[in-house]
């Protein structure tokens, strides 16, 4: 039944979004595939250079003559108008984003109300955007103010797709940005049902624009642009490393939201209970697709067996099947060639000599789709590949510690940076792991819990840059200093 109504709700081809209409253009187009079938769900507009041109003129426009100068108060508004559409088209919305990615019904109910609070808070914090003030009395009175930049290029994945767009478009237009979304290929439905919201709301065109297309083609074209200032980027490192190289001739301004491969740690003293449930959560919710997912489980090996017994048991009952049924924890992964990616990584287990200990294979009974049981890798050793590349499905690897140092150790033994996630009673040693394992976040004896205002990003190969609150001010404006002087002081004299 609600399966029946996310495919009625989808359109009979994906067109671009710009200057406030959805466009016809003469370009080619691709398919949109049903991860739980591989059948295509519908087509969808492969946008180019000219199509990004295109968006481009509506975008500059509209910051020129309308809302770069609007004032914040105004632009606020606007924001509370998309969250209000986004909130009343929740269930349609929750609906086709299961139909795209196969997360379950639950968890994108979830997220949808997350895209809605990400238009609240930064329309909320747009009136207070502020300035510094530096008196150098009695001769000058300086002052820095933030501007908004321009256009602004927003790159964006296929895993949890309308949340994370919206954590970029928000702060965007609150700043006083016009922006050119690019949305996954894999997954364009709600970026799609956003823009309808966006043109109900009334937001002046041009002011949001979508081009959608692949990456070589759309994205590239978004970063090569001369006159696109900004880029903001959540995707694969590689593909974040290639666009710094492409965007690097015009000196373009990059947010980078990358890849990771987060350790969870769990010391003998922890909250064992506490700590299997978080571990179960952060790995296996979204599908396993999900950057700040604690896909490293590191254990101390005094506790090691009766911990990987007891996740080993809750693994086994995680619910895998149609992502429309209300019990499904774990649906189908976005796209074959992604399944195909996972289950090579499975495959490994005899030339680097880990133990699938649950899991691995396709579950019975669901021979079509990208379906993949719950993992758990065991026997594994900080230098293998599974240990150390980003799987992005849902694959849990197990290593064993013996003390802190060697934790800290393993936990920094890998290229990505993201989040790290630390489970101990002890709060000096809780603090001193926090402080020396190199992630851009820490939870400590807590699962991925949110707050916006906080910095999100990563380090190391994990991402450049940090998104929420007043950090994503940071990169959506730019800061002018103006000097005025107070009277007519003597300048040195030249010449
Ligand atoms: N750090 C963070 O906050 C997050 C990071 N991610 C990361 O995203 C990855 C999964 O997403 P994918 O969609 O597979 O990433 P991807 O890097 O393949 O694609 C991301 C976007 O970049 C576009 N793109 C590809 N090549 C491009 C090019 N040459 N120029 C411009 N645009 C291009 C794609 O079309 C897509 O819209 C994982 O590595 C995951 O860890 C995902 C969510 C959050
Ligand atoms: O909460 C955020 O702002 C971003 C979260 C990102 C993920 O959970 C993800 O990409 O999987």
């Amino acid at each position: 039944m609600t399966r029946q109504s996310a495919l009625a709700l989808v359109p009979p081809q994906v067109r671009h979004f710009i200057q406030g209409e959805f466009v016809e253009t003469a370009e080619s187009v691709f398919d949109d595939l049903d991860p739980t079938s591989n059948e295509p769900l519908t087509h969808v507009a492969a946008g180019d250079r000219e199509t990004v041109d295109r968006a481009f003129q509506a975008a500059h426009t509209a910051f020129d003559r309308v809302w770069r100068d609007m004032p914040p108060k105004e632009r606020a508004r606007y924001l509370h108008r998309i969250a209000d559409g986004i909130l009343a088209d929740k269930e349609a919305l929750a609906l086709l984003e299961t139909l795209d990615t196969g997360i379950p019904i639950r968890q994108t109910r979830g997220q949808v109300e997350r895209a809605a609070e990400n238009f609240r808070f930064f329309a909320e914090m747009a009136p207070h955007i502020t300035g510094e003030s530096y008196p150098m009395p009695p001769h000058f009175h300086n002052y820095a103010i933030r501007q908004p930049v321009g256009v602004a290029g927003l790159i964006t994945p296929w895993n949890t797709p309308l949340m994370l767009e919206t954590w970029k478009i928000a702060p965007c237009l609150a700043a006083g940005d016009t922006a050119i979304l690019k949305p996954a290929e894999w997954s364009p439905l709600t970026a799609d049902r956003l823009a309808r919201i966006i043109q109900s709301a009334d937001l002046p065109a041009g002011v949001f624009n979508v081009v959608h297309g692949l990456g070589e083609s759309a994205g590239a074209g978004l970063v090569s642009h001369p006159q696109v200032p900004l880029i903001s980027f959540t995707g694969e490192t590689t593909t974040g490393q290639e666009i710094m190289r492409n965007g690097a001739t015009h000196l373009k301004r990059f947010s980078m939201e990358l890849g990771g491969k987060s350790p969870v740690i769990v010391f003998e003293d922890a909250d064992l209970e506490r700590a299997l449930d978080a571990t179960l959560f952060g790995m296996f919710t979204l599908n396993g697709e999900r950057c700040t997912a604690g896909s490293r489980l590191l254990v101390q090996e005094t506790i090691a067996e009766e911990f990987t017994r007891r996740l080993a048991d809750r693994i086994r009952r995680i619910r895998v099947g149609d992502p429309f049924e209300e019990t499904t924890e774990l649906g189908p992964l976005i796209h074959p060639a992604h399944w195909e990616r996972v289950m090579g990584y499975i495959q490994l287990a005899d030339s680097e000599g880990f133990e699938v200990a649950v899991g691995g294979r396709r579950p019975a009974g669901l021979d079509q789709g990208n379906y993949l049981e719950a993992t758990l890798l065991t026997g594994v050793t900080p230098s293998m590949r599974v240990a150390t590349e980003e799987i992005f499905g849902p694959v849990l690897t197990v290593l064993r510690f013996h003390d802190e140092a060697e934790a800290v150790q393993i936990a920094n033994a890998v290229r990505y940076g993201l989040a790290a996630y630390i489970w101990t009673r002890d709060m000096a040693r809780a603090t001193r792991v926090s402080q020396q394992v190199e992630s851009g976040m820490v939870w400590l004896n807590s699962q991925n819990v949110r707050d916006l205002r906080t910095p999100f990003g990563g380090s190391k190969w994990s991402g450049i840059g940090r998104e929420g609150g007043e950090f994503s001010f940071e990169f959506y404006t730019e800061w002018k200093t103006v000097h005025v002087a107070l009277g007519t002081h003597g300048i040195p004299r030249v010449g």
